[in-house]
Formats: C-alpha cells, sequence, structure tokens
C-alpha cells in the first residue's frame, strides 16, 4: 500500500486505446492486456492551498492570514458547488411513460416498471463502464454510463459448491466450449454455469474475455444476463441467470417421440404460435438493441436458435457474445474476419467473403424466424432433395399463399390466423435476402412484428436480468438427467 505521506506523483495520463491495425482487429487488440482496472485511487489535489509538501512553512501564510481565510473560502464554495453537481447528475431520472430506467433499482418493488422496449432503449443502452471486473473499459470508446450493478467474482471453489462439484446431475446443456451446470449460489439464487474448456488455440480464453466484457456492460432484458464470473488460475466460468426452459433450439426441433421414449420423459408440448411470435419479438428486441442502441454498434454472429435461451414464461433472451464483434455501423459497413458462425445460418456475403455486417445477423434472424414458421432445422440433409437447405426450400414459398399455409409446422395444427402467418412470412423472406442491403434494420423488424404479435408485452425493465424473484420459482432436481437439453 502507498504511504499516505509520500510526495504526490502527477496523476498517469490516461493511456491511449491502442488503434486496432484494422477493423478485423478490433475484437482481437481487446484481447492483450487481461488486467482488471481498479478505481483510480483518489486524486489528491496539491495544487492549491497554498502549503507546500515540504521544507520550511511558507512565510506568506504567517503574514497574510487575511489572503488565506479568502482563498479558503473561495475553494470551499467551489468544492460546495462541484459537490452540488455530482448529486444532481448522480439522481435517478425521473420515471415518466417516455423513458424507462435499466438500472438495478428498476426490479425492485416500488420501482417504475416503464418499458424497455425498442423506442426506449437508448438510456437503458450503451455501454456502462463497469466499476469491478470490466476488462476493457474504456478502451473501445464505449458511451460510458454509471452502472448499478457488476458482474460478480466467483472462485473455483464457490462454483464448486453451487454445482455440488460439477455433479452430472446438475448439467443442463453441452455446447462446443464446455458444459453448462446448474447451481444454486451461496445467496439461493439458482444461476447456469457455463465451465469453458480452454483450448489450445486460446479460442476459449478469447470467448470468455469477450463475453465477460460485453455482457458486464449491456443492460438489456432481451439478452441473458451474466450474474458473474470466474478466472481462479486456469479455470474460466460463466455464470448466467438460469433460464428455466432452455434454448429455444431444444424446444422447437424435440425429437421424434420413439427418440424421446427411449430417452426418458415425455417431450415438451410444442411451441404455440403465440409463444413463437412473442419469441421472435424478443429476439428482434435483443439484436435491435445491439445493432442500434449500442454504441458502437455489436454484430452477434452467432445468432441461432441453440443462442436463444427461454425463461420460465418462454420469454427470450439471447445469449453466447463469445464470437461477438464491435466497431461495426450500418452507415460505413462492415468488418472483414474470419468466417465464424454456425452452418445453415450465415448471411452468403459473409461466408464467402468474411464481410460483416449488422445485416449478417439480420439474415440469421430470418433463419430462425423460418424455423419458428416451418419447425424444421436449417440444413436437413435427411429431407429429400431441393429441401436440404430452409432457406433455399423456403424462399419461393414465402410469397406465394397456398404452399405457405403448406410449410407451416404441422405440429401448429393450423392455430394461426393467416392473416399474421403472411405478414410473418413477409418479414423472414425480407431479412434472408440474398442482398445485404435489401434486408431491412432490425428496429424495422420490430416494428412490423409489434402488431403482430399483440399480446406480447414488451418486457419491462423490472424482469431484467438478475432479480432474485425470477430464480425463486426454479428449484435444483435432484434427479439425473431430468431436464437435460440437448445441444
Ligand atoms: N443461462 C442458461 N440457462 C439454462 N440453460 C442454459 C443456459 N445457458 C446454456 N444453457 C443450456 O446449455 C446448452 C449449451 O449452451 P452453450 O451456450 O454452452 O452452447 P450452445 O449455444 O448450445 O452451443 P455453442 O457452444 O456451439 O455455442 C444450451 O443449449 C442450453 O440448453
Amino acid at each position: 500500500m502507498k504511504d499516505a505521506f509520500s510526495p504526490p506523483s502527477p496523476p498517469p495520463a490516461p493511456a491511449p486505446a491502442p488503434a486496432p491495425d484494422s477493423a478485423e482487429d478490433l475484437a482481437d487488440a481487446r484481447l492483450a492486456p487481461w488486467t482488471f482496472s481498479p478505481w483510480p485511487a483518489p486524486r489528491r489535489d496539491h495544487a492549491s492551498g497554498g502549503g507546500s509538501g515540504s521544507g520550511r512553512p511558507n512565510p506568506l501564510f504567517t503574514i497574510l492570514p487575511v489572503s488565506a481565510l479568502a482563498i479558503g473560502l473561495v475553494l470551499l464554495v467551489a468544492v460546495a458547488v462541484i459537490l452540488l453537481a455530482v448529486t444532481r447528475r448522480a439522481r435517478p431520472p425521473k420515471a415518466d411513460g417516455a423513458s424507462g430506467s435499466c438500472n438495478g433499482d428498476s426490479g425492485k418493488p416500488g420501482a417504475p416498471t416503464s418499458s424497455c422496449g425498442s423506442h426506449v432503449t437508448s438510456r437503458c443502452g450503451g455501454y456502462a463502464a463497469a466499476g469491478t471486473g470490466c476488462i476493457y473499459a474504456g478502451r473501445l470508446g464505449f458511451s460510458a454510463q454509471p452502472r448499478s450493478r457488476g458482474a460478480q467474482v466467483f472462485t473455483y471453489r464457490e462454483l464448486e459448491r453451487a454445482t455440488d462439484w460439477f455433479s452430472e446431475c446438475n448439467v443442463v446443456g453441452r455446447g462446443a466450449s464446455g458444459a453448462v451446470f446448474r447451481g444454486r449460489l451461496a445467496d439461493g439464487t439458482t444461476a447456469a454455469i457455463k465451465r469453458l474448456r480452454l483450448d489450445q488455440r486460446r479460442q476459449g480464453e478469447r470467448e470468455f474475455r469477450i463475453e465477460v466484457d460485453l455482457l458486464s456492460r449491456m443492460d438489456s432484458p432481451y439478452l441473458v444476463g451474466l450474474l458473474g464470473y470466474c478466472a481462479d488460475q486456469s479455470h474460466r466460468l460463466l455464470v448466467f441467470e438460469y433460464m428455466a426452459n432452455g434454448s429455444l433450439k431444444s424446444r422447437l426441433h424435440h425429437p421424434a417421440p420413439a427418440a424421446a421414449a427411449a430417452a426418458g420423459p415425455p417431450p415438451p408440448p410444442p411451441l404455440d404460435w403465440q409463444t413463437r411470435l412473442g419469441i421472435a419479438l424478443d429476439c428482434a428486441r435483443a439484436l435491435e438493441f445491439l445493432h442500434e442502441h449500442s454504441s458502437p454498434a455489436v454484430i452477434h454472429r452467432d445468432f441461432n436458435c441453440s443462442n436463444v435461451l427461454l425463461d420460465h414464461n418462454y420469454r427470450a433472451r439471447v445469449s453466447d457474445f463469445g464470437m461477438a464483434k464491435v466497431g461495426s455501423n450500418r452507415t460505413d459497413g462492415q468488418v472483414v474476419t474470419r468466417v465464424l458462425g454456425t452452418t445453415g445460418y450465415l448471411a452468403p456475403e459473409y461466408a464467402s467473403t468474411g464481410k460483416l455486417t449488422t445485416k449478417s445477423d439480420v439474415y440469421s434472424y430470418g433463419v430462425v424466424l423460418l424455423e419458428l414458421l416451418t419447425g424444421r432445422v436449417p440444413v436437413d440433409t435427411q429431407r429429400p432433395p431441393g429441401e436440404h437447405v430452409l432457406v433455399s426450400w423456403a424462399l419461393p414459398r414465402l410469397t406465394n399463399r397456398q404452399k405457405l399455409v403448406q410449410m407451416v409446422d404441422p405440429a401448429l395444427k393450423g392455430q394461426f390466423a393467416l392473416k399474421d402467418l403472411i405478414q410473418v412470412a413477409a418479414i423472414a423472406a425480407m431479412c434472408v435476402q440474398t442482398k445485404a442491403e435489401y434486408r431491412p434494420l432490425m428496429t424495422d423488424v420490430v416494428q412490423s412484428l409489434i402488431p403482430i404479435a399483440k399480446t406480447t408485452p414488451a418486457m419491462s425493465c423490472s424482469s431484467t436480468p438478475l432479480r432474485p424473484a425470477l430464480q425463486h420459482v426454479i428449484f435444483m432436481g435432484p434427479q439425473c438427467g431430468d431436464d437435460k437439453a440437448s445441444s
């Protein structure tokens, strides 16, 4: 610890953010300094006040006490004015119909629950410089706002205890980067704990850093909440809010009855039309938030139905930001990057040239919308020739009324309004346009879906992540394999 009486050193000049060589390197550039920035030490002001820190007292102050008093008074007034200004700024904004507050207080009883939907997310949007655990705070020039909560730092031991030593019974899913466990944190919160497998290419480490960085800064009810993380020695774990109904993939493409019977519990009932529309709208709002309300824009880059998670009410949140790219916007276009993502969801221009824009996410969104409509997976080689690739099979049918009805998921049993179906099909057709510039903005998609999914209200700020109340309805089941989601 620094000696309190040691001579003051000049405050370090803020290190300029290293300019990435190219837009491609934006995310990579952020990986280099894996250091947690502590709060800056309070700066002591030695420039004014008259007394020198060392040496003999200044004789001026002995002969001019009145001047010293006057200077002191002026300083006192200045400090009071500054304090007043700071207090005013720190006061929470008044709740009114036009603006929502997504700060941590919103979930408290009595806090305003105004909408954080697409048209009001700008306050909720943008990035906040998280006080703790924010790895890259301030390096990318995000618009900084005070953030009321940050991701918590866990030790490996704490997460071992939470998951009963990573018991197989608590595995809720497995992804390419590792297993996800259900766990109960020390405060009683049920969480999804993702234990990353760090490979030799250090891709896991990279994804871990990006995910912690982005999710600890972004605050939207449409993105999965990051409760915390663990970077204990070589362990890398992410702690998310628990989404009781698993991934959209596991709910939409449920196993065939025979396979399900062999696996044990009966498959859950298929998602109905209204629920599907609600999920489509929630996802559209999530991408709208990333593209339009974050500065700079964030491209998810791996939007697909296994990265859409469903809570106990089947409200959707988007997850998995390990491949996200920051730094492109819709006016100046694109980031040229390695092609990563999931087969069947990649926009053609991105797959062939690596040119990534927010419109690449729009394409992936269109594929998910088609999955919701048809119940089909994006690529299915078991189907007859001509039907392997969902987009090419669906596109010509989307604008033909008769064929459109035939392509709808049979599990829906015709329970939808034709008028709504036609509109959703039109949106899907726009999103999967081959030419990126013909695809709509996510804001347009949101606005088009709102009247169709009219019974699905915008999630209020009160249902933003990290609310303990949401977690209390979920209990850790003692039986192995109860609700394992296939991935
Ligand atoms: N927050 C969560 N709450 C509940 N279940 C979750 C949560 N996060 C993940 N899961 C479950 O774990 C599974 C694996 O998730 P994970 O994000 O590791 O992989 P993925 O997205 O399926 O695939 P990939 O690793 O290729 O992105 C999901 O399909 C889901 O069933």
